[in-house]
Order: C-alpha cells, then structure tokens, then sequence
C-alpha cells in the first residue's frame, strides 16, 4: 500500500505497544503504515485521554482519517467499554456518500485483525434504504458511517434510534463544512435524536480548513475546555508545500472549453492522472461528454450527483484503481476523497469559496507524492486570487502557449459540441446562470442580472456552439430570481421537471429519434432556423449586447461556423483539427 512521506523525526507505531491494542498495533503492519503521521503522532500523544473531545486541523491528505479511527476504535475495544451488542459505539458524521464508503473501508482494515471484526455500517443517500437498513437493524454494528441525510432518517424512527442510544464517540469528519450553514441545521436536528451531550459522549471535529467561524459552533458538539490540535502553523497556507498552485486567465468565458483543451495539452507530458472541477454537476456533465469525444487522450471518467449512486460508486472504485484518466468531478468528491497518485486538480471556474478550493486541490498530492494545482478563471473571476491572497496561487508559466493553443481546438471543441445533445448543453447553460445567480457571486465578478444572462449566452453561443441561447422555462427562471431580465430565450413547453423544449421546434419530433439523431437533427434544424429569427436573437441578447461588441462577436461566431455540414470532414482525433486544415 501506498505510504506517507515519513519525516525524519516521526515516531514508530512500535512505540505504541502496550498503549494502542495489540489488534490495531497488527493491522498497521498489515496495511503497511510503520510510522506515524504528525497529526496522528499529536492525537495519540498529545490528548490528555482518547475519550477528550477535540478539534483537530491538518493538511490535505495527511492521514486525518487513522488520526480519528485509532483512538476511538481502541477506547471500544476496551474490556466492559463496548455498548451492550448489536449497539453502535462511534458515530462518524461525513459531508459525501464517497467519503463515507472510503472511511468505512479505513475502519474495516483497522479492525480486520480481531478475532471477530466489528461491524461497521454505512447509512448514505442513494443507496438501497430498506436492504441497508435491514442489515443495520438485524446486525450488530459497532460503527456507524453516514452523510447527514440518510442518518436524520434512520434517527427519526425510534427503534433505529435506540441502536445509538449508548453511542460514545461522535465524529465530524470535513467538520467545518458540517458545520456551515448548508449541513449546520442537519447535524443540530442529528443531535436532537441521538442522546443529550451531558451523557459524556466524546467529540471529535476533524478537517483540513477550520475558518475561524467554526469555532463559534463547534460547542454544538465539543464540551468547553475541549482539546485543539493543528498542524497546521498560523499563518501558514493550508494547502501542501509539495503543490505548486498556478492560475490561467482565458481571456473570455467563451474560450472555457478550447482553453481547458490546450492546458491539457500542455499539461500532459507532465500529468497523466488528473481531476477537472467544475462550477455545477451539469456543466461537468457536457465537459465529460465533450472531453470524452477525443480532445483527451486521457480515458474519461465523470462524477457528480446528477448520477445515480451506483454510477458514482463505480467511477470512484475505477478511478482510485486507474493508473492514469482524467476525471471530471464535482463537490461530491472536493473533500477527503484519496485517489492514489493523481498529479494535477484543475479547477475549471471558480470553486464556492477558500476553503473548498484548498480541499480541491488537496485531491493531489497525498501520502507523500508531488501534484500540480492550476485555476483557471476568466477575468472578472479573478478576484479569487485577491480575496485569498493567503493562497500560494501563482499565473501559469505557460499561460501564453495554453491562450495561443487554444484557438487551435476551436473545431474539435465545436465538433464535440455539435455532437453532444441539445439537452445536455441546455442543463450546463441552466447551470451556470444558477450558480452565479444563487451564489451571491454576482457582485464580486462586478455583473447585474442581465449582464450574467449575456454572459452565459456568450458561453453557450461562442463556447458550446449553440445557434442560439438554449431555452429556458419560465418558471426555472423565476426560481432563480432573474424574473423579467432580458437577454433569456423563453421556451415555448416544458416538462414537469421544469425542463424545457425549445421553441420553434416541434415537440413530438423528439420521440422519433434516437439521443443522437435527436441533437444532430436539432442542430441542423437551429442552423436553418437561424436566419429567421432576428426577433429571437434580439430577445436573447440584453439591450447593451449590442453595444457592447459582445454582440458582434456572437453573429462573428455565427457567421463563421456556418452549417454542420462543412464541419463533417474534420475528425474528432486528439489533436486540434484547425491545426491539421
Ligand atoms: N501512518 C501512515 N503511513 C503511511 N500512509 C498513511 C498513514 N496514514 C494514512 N496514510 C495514507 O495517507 C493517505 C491520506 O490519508 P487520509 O485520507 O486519512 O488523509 P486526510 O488527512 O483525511 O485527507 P483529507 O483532508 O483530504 O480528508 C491515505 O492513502 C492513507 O492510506
């Protein structure tokens, strides 16, 4: 097994004899782990007892995870300390599915050397509820995994919740983001289901990033006078020394795609197993789709919650197993996920704050190997860089060859997108304006309303070769508080999960052919329909489009694509087809 970097002065696990059970002392040898990390050297030294609640911050990829697993599987494998059987003895609390299922496994192998493992149980989201919980009720789990969701549910039937009635360690893993807003309401609701704090359960908060705010909330389930260790000096950048951090800025969103196909380029001889980011789960949807159609020679792979559990379980088993690939990845694996020997994150747009990008590019870089982390934003998105200056993020050594290659991929880009369907460019382009318009990011990259309409339009006309902005339900819209702003291509239907049909084009036509066809044909179709539709296009471009220039570049773009057909001969191989005509 892979192993950790272990600094000179690190102390043996053999140290630990006759203070860690012998069982766990075994299956460290057996995993191959000899020395101890520093964050687990702290914990294990440096607690005043291993049932002390504690706040504990390390770097990315560090072994945060053991750091937790030791202390508390060896207090429940103390003689007359386990709960009565078929009880559950530690609670551990993650964000994701994935990192849920990856830290089950790390407590399987802890426990594989005791006569009779104990049973850790996973209790996540899109799963098969009634089998998992089945097993759950007729077992005896001793560890309980779980992402907030599925655990409010186990906890809100009383017979499940007494099998956490004597729990005794409580963990939250990623814990700065279990306490933020989005997940803060589930774990208070959590931790009026389980038993009340003053029964002297432990608690244990764990993560690479611990913003100062944290600490305010972290009294929901640390005792005061709780022990805080961190690895981490203060005024040191969280992310790994061994990371160099590079940004590019393209020079418009539109080049979005083209750009990220010249990095990967430039990239390639260097890097050969490589998670891309991207801003929602749809837009990494069409990149994984386009980038899948030969612009990579890379194998593609893609995860992010618009995927069935079964679907994300299998790319997460592939892609830790691959030895080379390119994933295109959302949230769902920005934080804890171990990949062995990725060597590059690229972040396509801006991730949701400071921290998560850290954790982002803590995806590179583990147990002791090198990566490289390289942003890339568009000029009003680089504030980023200012409001994190703490962030070692320097410009890209070859931002000019990755600018300059860009244009190079404009034909294979569009082919790609020509190829992928309508749909699909629909869902990213509906994305893309939601995460701008729900994030409160609006003002940061200096847009009102209808200039991020503008802006995405210009995505999806220049970047995605869309004929024209993909429609948009009225009522998806109004949700995203852009009601009544110029510049949206109203779709004439749309179904009952607010997707919608383009105008202009018949709905019962779409039953007739195939996915493929069906985009093909529409395709065609728009490219007809373009001439005829000045007064759409007015209304699909805000009223300063015009003025702007933005404009004139869009009909550019039009004029210059022309039809499918006189694209048909060029190939879809890896290299950039403007190059080789
Ligand atoms: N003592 C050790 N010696 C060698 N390798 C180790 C040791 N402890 C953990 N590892 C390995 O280091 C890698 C990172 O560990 P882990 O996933 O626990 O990191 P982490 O600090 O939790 O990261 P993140 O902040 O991303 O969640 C894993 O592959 C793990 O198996």
């Amino acid at each position: 097994m892979e192993g950790i970097q272990i600094q000179d002065d690190a102390q043996p696990y053999s140290s630990m004899a006759g203070k860690l059970d012998p069982r766990l002392l075994k299956a460290l040898d057996v995993m191959g782990f000899s020395h101890m990390t520093p964050v687990q050297q702290r914990v294990l030294t440096e607690l005043p007892t291993w049932r002390t609640d504690c706040l504990v911050q390390a770097k990315t990829g560090t072994g945060k995870t053991l750091a937790f697993l030791l202390p508390a599987l060896h207090c429940l494998l103390q003689p007359h300390a386990a709960p009565p059987k078929g009880q559950v003895a530690i609670l551990i609390i993650s964000p994701t599915r994935e990192l849920a299922q990856q830290i089950a496994v790390s407590c399987d192998q802890l426990t594989s050397q005791l006569a009779q493992p104990l049973e850790c149980h996973i209790a996540v989201g899109g799963t098969a509820r009634a089998s998992a919980h089945s097993r759950f009720m007729k077992g005896n789990p001793s560890i309980l995994v779980a992402t907030p969701g599925r655990l409010k549910d186990y906890l809100s039937d009383e017979y499940t919740a007494e099998k956490l009635a004597n729990f005794q360690t409580l963990v939250l893993d990623e814990a700065d983001t279990m306490l933020e807003s989005g997940f803060l309401a589930d774990v208070k609701q959590i931790l009026q289901l389980i038993p009340p704090k003053k029964t002297g359960w432990q608690g244990m908060c764990f993560s690479a990033t611990l913003p100062p705010k944290v600490k305010d909330v972290v009294k929901v389930v640390l005792k005061s006078g709780y022990t805080s260790i961190s690895t981490v000096q203060e005024n040191e950048t969280p992310t790994h020394e061994r990371v160099p951090q590079y940004h590019v800025i393209i020079p418009s969103v539109a080049e979005t795609f083209t750009a990220l196909a010249s990095l990967l380029d430039v990239e390639i001889n260097q890097c050969s197993k490589i998670i891309v980011f991207g801003v929602t789960a749809n837009m990494i949807a069409l990149m994984a789709k386009v980038f899948g159609q030969g612009l990579t020679p890379l194998k593609v792979f893609e995860i992010h919650s618009r995927l069935s559990q079964g679907a994300r379980t299998r790319t997460t088993d592939q892609f830790k197993e691959a030895s080379s690939g390119i994933l295109f990845a959302s949230d769902v694996i920005g934080r804890g996920m171990d990949f062995p020997n990725v060597d590059l994150v690229i972040q396509v747009g801006l991730p949701p704050n400071g921290e998560q990008y850290v954790h982002r590019v803590g995806r590179t870089a583990r147990a002791g190997n090198d990566g490289r982390a390289i942003i890339l934003l568009t000029p009003a998105e680089s504030f980023f860089m200012k409001v994190n200056r703490h962030l070692p993020i320097q410009p890209h050594p070859e931002t000019k060859a990755v600018i300059e290659g860009a244009a190079a991929y404009a034909d294979p880009v569009t082919q790609a997108m020509y190829n992928t369907d309508e749909e699909v460019k629909q869902r990213a382009y509906s994305s893309y304006i939601g995460f701008f318009a729900g994030s409160g990011l609006l003002k940061q990259v200096r847009l009102d309303k209808p200039g991020l309409v503008q802006l995405a339009n210009e995505l999806a006309i220049k970047g995605m070769a869309c004929p024209e902005p993909p429609p948009m339900d009225k009522k998806v819209i109004g949700k995203m508080g852009l009601k009544g702003v110029p510049g949206f291509n109203y779709a004439t239907g749309g179904d009952s999960n607010g997707r919608s049909a383009p105008r202009n084009r018949g709905n019962q036509d779409r039953g007739n052919q195939n996915r493929g066809n069906q985009a093909r044909g529409n395709q065609a179709r728009s490219n007809q329909d373009r001439g005829n539709q000045n007064g759409n296009r007015r209304d699909a471009l805000s009223p300063g489009a015009g003025q702007s220039g933005s404009r004139g570049g869009v009909e550019k773009s039009r004029g210059g694509r022309g039809g499918r057909g006189g694209r048909r001969g060029g190939g879809r191989g890896g290299k950039p087809q403007a190059a080789a005509a």
